[in-house]
C-alpha cells in the first residue's frame, strides 16, 4: 500500500484505540488559531509513561543524550507550544532529526503524542474518538508527502479522486473535482496517465491536486519537494505560493531547507532536538537569531533580501521632512538599495503619509554586512527606532 493509503487508512486506525472522553466542542471564533498546540511532547521508548510530562523537571532538564542514556527514550518533540492562524503558511523547519516529522505527524495523531494539549479550531483532538479522527485526516488536514504516496495502477485522474473516494463521494462529482484539480495544478492533458509515465515535479502536482481535492481546512506538507532537483523544486514552490495566494488556504510546511522556510513561510518554527529554538517571521530570525545556532544556521542568508527598512530605518530628523523618496515599511532593504543608489539620497520610510524613518547608505550597508543586530542606534528589543520623529 502507498504511504498516503497507510496514512490514510492503517495509521487512521491505529491511532486512536487510546481515545477516550467525546470531543470539547467549545466551536472557535473568526480569529482564534486553526491549529493551538501547548507544551506537546512525544517520547518514543518503553520508559515514557513513566515520565510525569508536560511538566516533568527532571526530564525537561536532560539533554538528548542524557535522556537517551538515562532511560533508553529519545524525546523527537520537547514541550513545544505554538498556534497556527487561519491562511498562514506556517514552516517548521530543523536539521534531520531535529523531530518536524514527529511534530507534524503528532498533529493529527498518525503519531500519539506523549503530552500536553492540540486543539484543531478550537476542538480537543487528543479527546477526539476514532471517527471524529477519521473524519479530521480526510476532510479537514490533508497531507502531501515527500514521495508522492501516489496509487502507480490508477491513472493520475483517479488519484486525485482517491481521497473523495475513501470520503464516499459519488464517481460522477469526483471525477468533475479531480478533473479541475488537475487543471488547477497546471497538469492538464496528463489525466489519464499513470504516475509512472511522469516527472517527478508532476508526480507531485498530482499529490498537491489529491490533497487539494477533499477541500481541507490546512495542508500539511511533508518535505513535499525534497526528492525533486532545484529548478522543479522551485517551480513547485512558485506553485505552492501561487496557490496560497488564490486561495489563502492555512499550510503548514516541513522542511530542512532555509531558503526553501524563507521563500515560503509567513512564520518559521526552527527545531532542534525536538524544541523550538525559535518561532518568528523570516525577518526576524534573519534579522534577530535567538542564540548562536540560528545565527549560525542563518549566516549566509542574503541579509538585504529578507530585512525590511522597517527594521533598517533611523529616525528622521527634522531637515528631512518631505525629502528624498519614499518607500514603504516592506521594502527589503535589497530594492531600498537600489532606490537609494538612483536618487544619491536617503530614502524616507512611510507608513499612512507619514515618515516614521529614514534610510541611508550606512544604514542599508549595514544590514548587508550583519553589523545591524543589536547595534542598531535607537532601535528597541522589536526592532523598531525606539524615537521616531513623525515628520
Ligand atoms: N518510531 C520511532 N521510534 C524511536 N525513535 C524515533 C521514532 N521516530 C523518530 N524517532 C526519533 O525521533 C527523532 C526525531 O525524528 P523525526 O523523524 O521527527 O525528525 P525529522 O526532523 O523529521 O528528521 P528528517 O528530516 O530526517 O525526516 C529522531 O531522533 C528519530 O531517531
Amino acid at each position: 500500500m502507498s504511504e498516503t493509503a497507510e496514512a490514510t487508512e492503517s495509521a487512521a486506525n491505529a491511532a486512536n484505540d487510546e481515545s477516550n472522553d467525546a470531543p470539547r466542542t467549545n466551536e472557535a471564533s473568526a480569529d482564534s488559531p486553526v491549529i493551538s498546540i501547548r507544551n506537546l511532547w512525544k517520547v518514543f521508548g518503553p520508559k515514557s509513561a513513566r515520565m510525569r510530562l508536560p511538566h516533568d523537571e527532571q526530564v525537561k532538564g536532560l539533554s538528548q543524550t542524557e535522556l537517551r542514556e538515562k532511560t533508553g527514550c529519545t524525546a523527537a518533540v520537547r514541550d513545544v507550544s505554538f498556534d497556527v492562524h487561519k491562511s498562514e503558511v506556517f514552516v517548521v523547519m530543523g536539521l534531520s532529526g531535529s523531530g518536524k516529522s514527529t511534530l507534524v505527524r503528532c498533529l493529527t495523531r498518525l503519531i500519539e503524542p506523549t503530552a500536553g494539549s492540540l486543539d484543531f479550531n478550537g476542538q480537543d483532538v487528543l479527546s477526539m474518538d476514532k471517527d471524529t479522527l477519521r473524519e479530521l485526516r480526510r476532510h479537514r488536514a490533508s497531507m502531501v508527502f515527500q514521495n508522492f504516496g501516489l496509487l502507480p495502477h490508477r491513472t493520475v485522474l483517479d488519484n486525485v479522486a482517491y481521497g473523495l473516494e475513501i470520503q464516499g463521494v459519488g464517481k460522477a462529482e469526483r471525477r468533475e473535482r479531480a478533473a479541475e484539480m488537475v487543471t488547477k495544478v497546471g497538469l492538464d492533458g496528463l489525466g489519464e496517465r499513470r504516475p509512472g509515465q511522469l516527472s517527478g515535479g508532476q508526480q507531485q502536482r498530482v499529490g498537491l491536486a489529491r490533497a487539494l481535492a477533499v477541500d481541507p481546512e490546512v495542508l500539511l506538507f511533508d518535505e513535499p519537494f525534497s526528492a525533486l532537483d532545484p529548478l522543479i523544486r522551485r517551480d513547485m514552490q512558485e506553485e505552492v505560493i501561487r496557490l496560497h495566494r488564490e486561495e489563502g488556504r492555512t499550510m503548514v510546511f516541513i522542511t530542512h531547507d532555509l531558503s526553501e522556510a524563507l521563500r515560503l513561510g509567513d512564520r518559521i518554527a526552527l527545531m532542534r532536538d525536538g524544541e523550538v529554538v525559535q518561532l518568528g517571521t523570516p525577518e526576524e530570525i534573519v534579522a534577530n537569531p535567538a542564540d548562536d545556532y540560528v545565527r549560525d544556521f542563518v549566516r549566509d542568508v542574503p541579509r538585504e533580501q529578507v530585512i525590511s527598512v522597517r527594521r533598517a530605518m533611523r529616525k528622521a530628523e527634522k531637515t528631512e521632512a518631505g525629502k528624498g523618496t519614499e518607500l514603504a515599511p516592506d521594502t527589503l532593504v535589497a530594492d531600498a538599495i537600489e532606490a537609494v543608489a538612483r536618487s544619491g539620497e536617503s530614502a524616507r520610510v512611510v507608513e499612512n503619509g507619514r515618515t516614521i524613518g529614514v534610510v541611508d547608505d550606512a544604514r542599508l550597508l549595514s544590514v548587508v554586512a550583519g553589523l545591524d543586530e543589536d547595534a542598531v542606534e535607537g532601535r528597541g528589543e522589536d526592532g523598531e527606532p525606539k524615537e521616531v520623529a513623525a515628520v
